[in-house]
């Protein structure tokens, strides 16, 4: 005989039509604290008519991202992010996405990994050389133009200076309208004219032009030596020798350009931020800097062995991880963990903000202490206790690239200069589609 299905335990205090979505909407990073505090493995939601299981369990996270992954879809949310991304590697289901991802793993292998590391410490000497000492400066806004510079060398071959402003207007402006989108019961269609539709549709168009002028770039200069992403993507050719279709090639690349710097420059500015309020931390990167690489150019191997500022990296963005909640649509009627039952439709969230301070897996889980990454004391965590960068077949294609860029950007900024925060400007996080500081991160610069 079958044991029944479970039902998990419903979060308090739901509203008659919204149901939790007002109180999450209010302050989403209180409302995940709250879900931490509930003593279950999962906790039932309700969003309108949306039934959400936010799952807590490392074990029953498995299940989800591995093992029984081929029950679960991106979650319903993700098609909003379709309005700019398409059909890219990070919204594509099946086949499309198990063939694009084939095609676009090569670029994020070791060897190339490895040749990306003079572009990243170029760019971040180039950004620096513009800095004023004891002058303060919006270092979250040099973080998003370096990382958008280091991408699009990297994986296009070329450089946006001229439009770092448009893109960054366009981009807060996606940010925060998606986000308010995927919060919303109801959401107005993009063809209704309405005022924050026609800016959001503007924003949207501006970011293709500058995609449609990289992919135009490559035709009118092709390089049958490049080996960077866009040749990939624009030489690939299906089964049947077809190339990608012009709609593909945007979605690839308007995914790559959006995924690939917003996300790692959020991770670079927290572990700045957390950093500056820890000098005895920012003193011993220093320290293992001088030592690693003394007065060289900085290379892939001396990244790799800068164990201390890769460490402060991880743990900056296990409290504040830039993905901080993603989700997962059960495709058909399924028992996850210990006989939960969820049914075709519903909505699986998965939070790395709960998972990562968990008082069971985490000692003084709100504190920084980057050492917890090179000392045993997480040796025995369960897999899916620490995940930053998702995981299983949907993982992060990136995560590498972003572990390396921040290192060597990190490195160049703390080889020369120290960093302060100006007190007069509180860092405050602001859970849109990625975790931002707010208003920024203030500092001010001192030589080293
Ligand atoms: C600290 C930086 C980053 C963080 C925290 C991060 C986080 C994540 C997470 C959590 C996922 C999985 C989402 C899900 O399962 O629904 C993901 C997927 C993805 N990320 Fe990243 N990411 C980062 C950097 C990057 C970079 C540098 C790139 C590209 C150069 C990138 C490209 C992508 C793509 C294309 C996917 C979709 C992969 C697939 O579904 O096959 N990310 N990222």
């Amino acid at each position: 005989m079958t044991s029944p299905l479970k039902v998990p335990v419903q979060m308090p205090k739901e509203k008659w039509i919204s149901g939790h979505l007002t109180s999450f909407k209010q302050d989403p990073l209180a409302f995940l604290d709250q879900i931490q505090k509930e003593d279950t493995d999962i906790v039932r939601l309700r969003f309108g008519h949306q039934n959400i299981y936010h799952i807590k369990d490392p074990d029953i996270l498995k299940e989800v991202l591995v093992t029984k992954a081929d029950y679960f879809k991106k979650a319903k949310s993700f098609a909003v992010l379709k309005a700019f991304v398409g059909e890219g590697l990070l919204t594509s289901e099946g086949e499309v996405h198990k063939q694009q991802r084939r095609r676009m793993q090569p670029s994020f292998t070791e060897s190339h990994l490895s040749s990306y590391v003079m572009v990243m410490e170029e760019e971040t000497k180039e950004m620096m050389a513009n800095w004023k000492l004891d002058t303060p400066f919006n270092i979250h806004t040099e973080l998003m133009n370096v990382a958008l510079g280091i991408i699009c060398r990297t994986m296009f071959g070329t450089d946006v200076n001229k439009d770092y402003l448009t893109i960054s207007q366009a981009i807060d402006e996606i940010m925060t309208t998606s986000t308010k989108r995927i919060r919303s019961l109801i959401k107005i269609p993009l063809s209704v004219p309405t005022k924050e539709n026609k800016k959001y549709v503007q924003s949207i168009l501006a970011l293709e032009n500058v995609i449609s002028s990289i992919i135009q770039k490559r035709r009118e200069q092709p390089t049958p030596t490049r080996t960077d992403l866009l040749s990939i993507l624009m030489e690939s050719r299906d089964k049947d020798g077809n190339v990608m279709s012009e709609r593909q090639l945007r979605d690839e690349v308007m995914t790559i350009f959006l995924a690939g710097h917003e996300t790692t420059a959020n991770a670079m500015g927290w572990t700045m931020y957390h950093v500056a309020t820890h000098p005895n931390v920012e003193r011993k990167i220093m320290d293992e800097i001088q030592e690693v690489v003394g007065n060289s150019n900085l290379t892939y191997e001396h990244a790799k062995q800068l164990t201390y500022l890769k460490a402060a990296i991880h743990e900056a963005i296990r409290l504040h991880p830039p993905a901080w909640l993603f989700g997962r649509e059960a495709k058909e009627s399924i028992t996850i963990g210990e006989n939960w039952g969820l049914h075709k439709g519903d909505v699986v969230h998965i939070s790395p903000y709960v998972m990562h301070r968990q008082k069971q897996y985490y000692q003084e889980p709100d504190t920084f202490v980057p050492e917890r990454f090179l000392d045993d004391s997480l040796k025995h965590n369960p897999r899916f206790t620490y995940l930053p960068f998702g995981g299983g077949a949907r993982s992060c294609i990136g995560n590498h690239f972003s572990i390396i860029e921040a290192t060597v950007v990190l490195a160049t900024i703390y080889r020369y200069n120290s960093i302060n925060l100006d007190k007069n400007y509180p860092v405050i996080p602001n859970p849109l589609i990625t975790l931002r500081p707010k208003e920024g991160i203030m500092v001010t610069v001192n030589d080293s």
